[in-house]
């Protein structure tokens, strides 16, 4: 083993802290080409796709990425936007804001973003961040329920890039924060600010993405958390047993996944007398192609033509003052512990 070190041997005078946001990635471009070197990263990633090597690598290269890739770049063209992908410059706006927030308070404080898949990447933002001189890293992954497929595959990308490093800074990662008092409080103003303006519906679903039934039962916490989650927020809105409802989404391949199924749900509820339905994603911290083509698009769909009168889909957080508050407080105490508050 080559161990590198990405800042020369420097021995700084001045160490310092940074924060680094990560969510999941997105392609470059809405283009097939794009998708399938995106596609292919994530993937391949044993903590996303759980099946032996082989059989997959087979089923990926010879099937899935022949197909896959120009039909989600068909899906990605229609959220495209003039400073690209949703999720990507929701990540970056989050980022200036928290930096704002927290540089008043912390004026030595680095704040950056990378994403687990695509740009930009990880190990490019790690060693940029250990050449500015950073010694203590604060890792806080955009996923407020803890998965092995989302949060446990960043823990394996820094132990993937620092175990290639000379020096490895102190880590603290943030697992979930799914309870956290500021998050549930944050959806509910998100909700609440859209009923002041537009009103209530019949029903409240709070949509998650979903992943296969057997990571749960293999151990993941993800669906616990998601529950625990939606019951928090509906007791904090004040919302009666039949008024809302949780669902998993964005269900890939043939296994069962969590259910009930967020599609099969909006098909079903027009004939269970729910005419007005409004949909909230409170486990994406920013909306992106599985909010604004899958839910607002493809699910509204599915329940006008089953006779449902109206269709509403309540936005992520984004880059929302309440989120980066929220962010600010779920940083606060590892920021009290390594963060310098000094000028000098
Ligand atoms: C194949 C298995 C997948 C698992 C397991 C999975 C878990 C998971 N994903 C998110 C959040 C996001 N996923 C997004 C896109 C996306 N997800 C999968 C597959 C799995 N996800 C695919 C194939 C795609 C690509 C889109 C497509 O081709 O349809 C996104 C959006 C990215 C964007 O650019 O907009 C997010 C966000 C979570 C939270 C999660 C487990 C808890
Ligand atoms: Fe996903
Ligand atoms: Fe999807």
């Amino acid at each position: 083993m080559r161990y590198q070190s990405p800042h020369a041997n420097a021995v700084f005078d001045q160490p310092r802290t940074a924060v680094l946001l990560v969510n999941l990635g997105t392609p470059d471009a809405p283009t097939p080409a794009a998708l399938r070197r995106y596609l292919k990263e994530f993937l391949w990633d044993p903590r996303v796709v759980e099946i032996p090597r082989l059989p997959w690598w087979l089923i990926l290269n010879l099937l899935v990425l022949r197909l896959r890739p120009k039909r989600s770049a068909a899906a990605y063209r229609t959220v495209w936007t003039e400073r690209g992908s949703p999720l990507l410059f929701h990540t970056q706006d989050q980022c200036d804001r928290l930096r704002e927030a927290l540089q008043a308070q912390y004026p030595q404080l680095e704040v950056a973003f990378a994403m687990r898949y695509g740009s930009p990447s990880l190990p490019q933002e790690l060693d940029r961040l250990q050449a500015a001189g950073v010694d203590k890293l604060i890792v806080l992954p955009l996923y407020p329920q803890y998965s092995g497929s989302t949060t446990g595959s960043v823990v394996d990308a820094l132990g993937a890039h620092f175990r290639r490093r000379r020096w490895v800074p102190s880590l603290h990662v943030v697992g979930e924060y799914h309870r956290h008092p500021a998050y549930i409080e944050a959806l509910a103003e998100q909700v609440e600010q859209y009923w002041a303006r537009h009103g209530r519906g019949d029903r409240l679903v709070f949509s998650f993405h979903g992943v296969p039934e057997r990571y749960a039962t293999a151990g993941d916490p993800y669906p616990v958390q998601c529950h625990a989650t939606a019951a928090l927020l509906a007791a904090r809105l004040g919302l009666a047993e039949d008024a809302w409802q949780t669902t998993f989404q964005s269900r890939f391949g043939k296994a069962k996944w969590l259910t009930p199924y967020t599609d099969q749900t909006m098909k079903a509820l027009p004939g269970q007398g729910v005419k007005h339905v409004q949909l909230f994603c409170p486990g994406f911290s920013a909306d992106c192609l599985e909010t604004l083509e899958e839910i607002a698009v493809e699910n509204r769909g599915y329940f006008i033509e089953a006779g449902g009168e109206r269709f509403e889909y309540i936005s992520a957080l984004n880059a929302e003052p309440r989120h980066i508050n929220m962010m600010a407080a779920v940083l606060a105490a590892p920021l009290a512990d390594w963060a310098d508050r000094s000028h000098s």
